[in-house]
């Protein structure tokens, strides 16, 4: 048994009030203010910090097999539990792809033999090597363990394809996890938004029309097959409409955004520096107001990262050529506490739930949650500590972040799933 003594909770209303959680058998058993500690259990004091449900990922790239370079499940899953998650979901664009039941199956032993301890979901290709025209053998890939089919990376080209696969993922229950882009409107080298930004550098512009196009394609093919149909880091004020069209007439949509297209819009951007490229791209500062209503109003369901580690030398090259993709797993909570709820876009409350139990309720996940019966994957959050992101601590091996010397607050200091200390801060 462990106690956990002298936390803060979030209670009804959002108010935070102390307490104490007993935690049996990787389960919460007691939520009180005050529990007496029992003959024989462990006390963790957490000295007034707030504890909350474990922060869940859906869109994260843990780059193993193939490209252990960047990221391994090992270095990932750390990362992960060092920004207070306990279940992320990775994509499939390794190497090989995960299109067969062999790399799920080695994704999840992989995670039980060098992982942190967080909960991997992997989630498997619709299409054979992401190529977009022959699917994936979905019944296999779910029996392996995946959790749901994406080709992330790239957009499925083929409506054909995409309808396909939908019924196909409907037949089976697997939610079908979209990346929306349509090549068709890309030119070589595209590597920021169409915008003011690619403008004044004369750079080559990807238009949200490339992403909002896919959506509504989806939207409508999506309709009679009963898919669960979820849009991936949604950038566009235009996506946005589809979404709530969609929703408003009952449709089974969900979407996720990223922390870095919530607080940063392509006129951020200072330089033609890679740490800004990222795919999608950062949009206008117009894009960026409606992304944030969009969370509010529940248009957009929840905020995953799309972590997306790269070395050091693939950012180091020209941004026309450098990979897209930026970390975020260790920096999300702190950075979205601090320039969301601090200056009231968001409650504490509204923060946690679109990062913990909307994205578990989404795809019917059994986490998420602090009450008394639940699993104990808990994050503990210390909301006073106040630091600068350096990337040189991160646990990541990606040290690609436009959040360098960022100064924020409320970061994660221990973490626990099922009831057991996975990472901490003072033993990091
Ligand atoms: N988001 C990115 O910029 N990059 C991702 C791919 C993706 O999520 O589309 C990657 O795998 O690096
Ligand atoms: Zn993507």
């Amino acid at each position: 048994m462990t106690l956990l003594k002298n936390g803060k909770v979030i209670g009804n209303g959002g108010k935070l009030s102390p307490a104490d959680i007993r935690i049996r058998d990787g389960k919460i058993i007691a939520i009180a203010s005050q529990l007496e500690v029992d003959p024989g259990e462990e006390v963790i004091d957490v000295k007034g910090k707030l504890i909350i449900s474990g922060l869940i990922d859906l869109h994260i790239h843990l780059r193993e097999p193939g490209f252990e370079q960047k990221e391994t499940i090992a270095t990932g899953t750390r990362a992960a539990a060092r920004g207070g998650y306990t279940v992320v979901a990775c994509m499939p664009n390794t190497a090989p792809v995960t299109d067969s039941p062999e790399v799920v199956e080695r994704i999840l032993a992989s995670n039980r033999a060098g992982g942190s301890g967080v909960r991997v979901l992997p989630i498997a290709a619709i299409t054979t090597g992401l190529a977009g025209d022959r699917l994936t053998d979905m019944a296999a890939l779910k029996e392996a363990g995946a959790f749901a089919v994406s080709d992330d990376g790239v957009g499925v080209q083929s409506p054909r394809m995409m309808k396909a696969a939908m019924r196909e993922a409907a037949r089976l229950g697997l939610p079908l996890v979209a990346h929306c882009e349509e090549e068709d409107l890309l030119i070589p080298g595209a590597c920021v938004h169409e915008g003011e930004f690619a403008r004044k550098h004369n750079l080559p512009g990807i238009p949200p029309e490339a992403e909002a196009i896919h959506v509504g394609r989806d939207i409508l093919l999506a309709e009679d097959t009963g898919v669960h149909y979820h849009v991936c880091h949604v950038s566009a004020e235009s996506s946005v409409w589809l979404i709530r069209e969609a929703k408003a007439r009952g449709q089974r949509v969900t979407a996720e955004v990223s922390p870095h297209h919530l607080l940063l819009c392509d006129t951020d951007i200072p330089g033609p520096d890679p740490a800004y490229k990222m795919n999608p791209p950062l949009r206008s500062a117009r894009d960026r107001q409606v992304l944030l209503e969009a969370l509010k109003d529940g248009t957009i369901d929840f905020i995953a990262t799309d972590h997306a580690p790269h070395t050091t030398e693939e950012k180091e090259r020209p941004i026309t050529e450098a990979p897209f993709g930026i970390v975020g797993l260790e920096t999300a909570f702190p950075l979205l506490y601090t320039h969301l709820v601090q200056n009231g876009e968001l409650t504490l409350a509204e923060l946690v739930d679109k990062m913990t139990r909307i994205p578990a309720d989404c795809f019917n996940l059994p986490w998420g949650v602090l009450k008394e019966g639940a699993v104990a994957d808990i994050a503990v959050i210390d909301l006073e500590q106040e630091r600068e992101i350096d990337p040189k601590t991160f646990l990541s091996k990606g040290k690609n972040t436009p959040f360098s010397g960022w100064k924020v607050q409320g970061w994660p200091v221990m973490t626990l799933v099922e009831g057991r200390v996975i990472w901490r801060e003072d033993q990091d």
